[in-house]
């Protein structure tokens, strides 16, 4: 970097990698005590216990199975350096494996679950020691790895610290598959399933039935289910085509998302909602309502954008309208394409983020505020998060398209809501 840094490049490069490192990483102990008070700190949270580390390999080793398996293929974007990411088109298939798989051991052996739940924090020291692991070894390889196409690699400008936080290559593979896609697909997201339907059978063993918790848990299934029916889209969003493989994706989905994402659920193990029918079937309607439209807009967007050339797509009823865009490829070749401004792409230029966050709010809201802040650690996140997101979004739309981007900003206004934000 040269000497005229500005305070937000100090902040961005070496400031926020070694403070959210320690940060993030510690928090996730500390979360695994507040939801279950009955246990104690214990040398396991730093490194696993044998029940934790049985767990972590037999999950990675179901991954991997499903990702090595002969199997339908998806090509992702080619990247500014020629690379064409090649994926296992199974997601679908393996969620209702790895979720029928848990019903069944659940179903054989009862007390699996409480056994999960209880020795959380160790299964999350042991993700941890992965996770780091995992990431060091992506930093070392790609610094070792000097015949890579990628510019950014022999760049070697940033702080080691920076570079071990976003991560170095695009799209590593390890043992013949895509590092990102075990590590966010089939890590993170099917843990996120698995462990809340495994606190969802602990609590009610330990505690009897909750609706409330029936609801929390039942409205982040159909939310998480979404994903993987739609897995091959995620490989054309940001995390995938812009995140490099470091410690905010791969230990963010190897252990933020398991400890965090699930928190709210794991917290009601022992907290019970306690919240009457009525309360939790609108509840579950509401959150129902939400995830649907998130999934509309999301829905909309993919059908315009896949739709054959020259066939008009019906909107709310009505002949999708768009705006001409132009772009130029990474190897310069220029290209067309289209800005939709029909449906929820007229209404506001992220609503899908709104109905996300309304969806998460309301698998949170089930205990009501009896217990503060802590059901809504995941909403709150989610919030800045995703307003941090809707910036990076911007601005990489902006240099995509340039003024055609201005002009789709002009006639679609608002980012979260019309006439508010
Ligand atoms: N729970 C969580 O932690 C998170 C969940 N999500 C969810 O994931 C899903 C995907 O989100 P994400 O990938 O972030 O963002 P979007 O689905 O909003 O996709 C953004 C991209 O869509 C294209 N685009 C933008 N405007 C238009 C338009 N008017 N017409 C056609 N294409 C357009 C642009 O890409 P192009 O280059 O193709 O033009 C842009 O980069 C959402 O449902 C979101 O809520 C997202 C982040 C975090
Ligand atoms: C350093 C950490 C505290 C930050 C870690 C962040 C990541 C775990 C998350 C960043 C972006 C997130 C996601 C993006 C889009 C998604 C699509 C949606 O349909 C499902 C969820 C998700 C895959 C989501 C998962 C967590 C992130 C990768």
């Amino acid at each position: 970097m040269n000497k005229k840094t500005s305070v937000g490049e100090v902040l961005n490069y070496h400031v926020i990698p070694p403070v959210f490192l320690v940060f993030f990483t510690a928090a996730t102990q500390i979360l695994a005590q507040v939801g279950n008070p009955e246990k104690s700190f214990q040398l396991e949270y730093l490194v696993g216990n044998c029940f934790a580390w049985k767990c972590i390999g037999s999950l990675f080793a179901w991954a991997m199975i499903w990702l090595l398996v002969p199997s339908k293929k998806f090509n992702g974007p080619t990247t500014a350096f020629g690379l064409t990411p090649v994926y296992k088109a199974n997601g679908e298939l393996y969620y209702f494996a790895s979720l029928g798989t848990l019903i069944l051991i659940a179903g054989l052996k009862p007390k699996i679950c409480v056994a999960i739940y209880e020795n959380m924090g160790a299964i999350l020291g042991g993700l941890n020691v992965v996770a780091l692991s995992l990431c060091l070894f992506l930093l070392v390889r790609a610094k070792l790895k000097a015949k890579e196409d990628d510019p950014y690699l022999k760049e070697n400008k940033y702080p080691i610290l920076h570079e071990f936080y976003r991560g170095m290559e695009l799209h590593p593979r390890l043992l013949g598959v895509d590092v990102k896609q075990l590590t966010n697909c089939r890590m993170g997201m099917i843990m996120w399933q698995l462990l809340i339907v495994i606190y969802l059978i602990a609590g009610w063993e330990l505690h009897g039935f909750d609706a409330g918790h029936l609801v929390n848990v039942l409205l982040q299934t159909i939310y998480i289910y979404k994903f993987f029916r739609w897995e091959t889209g995620y490989f054309n969003t940001l995390d995938i085509t812009l995140d490099r493989a470091g410690y905010y994706l791969c230990w963010g989905c190897l252990v933020w998302i398991p400890a965090f994402y699930t928190f709210h659920s794991y917290f009601f193990v022992y907290h019970r909602p306690g919240v009457s029918i009525v309360g939790a079937v609108t509840l579950f309607i509401l959150g129902l309502t939400s995830i649907w439209f998130n999934y509309d807009v999301d829905r909309q967007k993919e059908l315009f954008r896949t739709a054959q050339k020259g066939k008009t797509v019906k909107i709310w009823g009505e002949n999708a309208q768009a705006i001409e865009v132009s772009y130029k490829t990474a190897d310069g070749q220029p290209r067309n394409s289209k800005l939709l401004i029909s449906g929820w792409w007229g209404v506001a230029r992220k609503i899908n983020y709104t109905f996300e966050l309304l969806a998460a709010f309301l698998w949170s809201v089930e205990a009501g505020f009896q217990y503060g802040v802590w059901p809504f650690l995941y909403f709150i996140f989610l919030t800045v998060l995703l307003i941090h997101r809707v910036f990076r979004d911007e601005e990489k739309c902006k240099t995509k398209y340039g003024r055609g981007w201005d002009t789709y900003c002009s006639k679609v206004p608002y980012r979260l809501l019309p006439y508010l934000l």
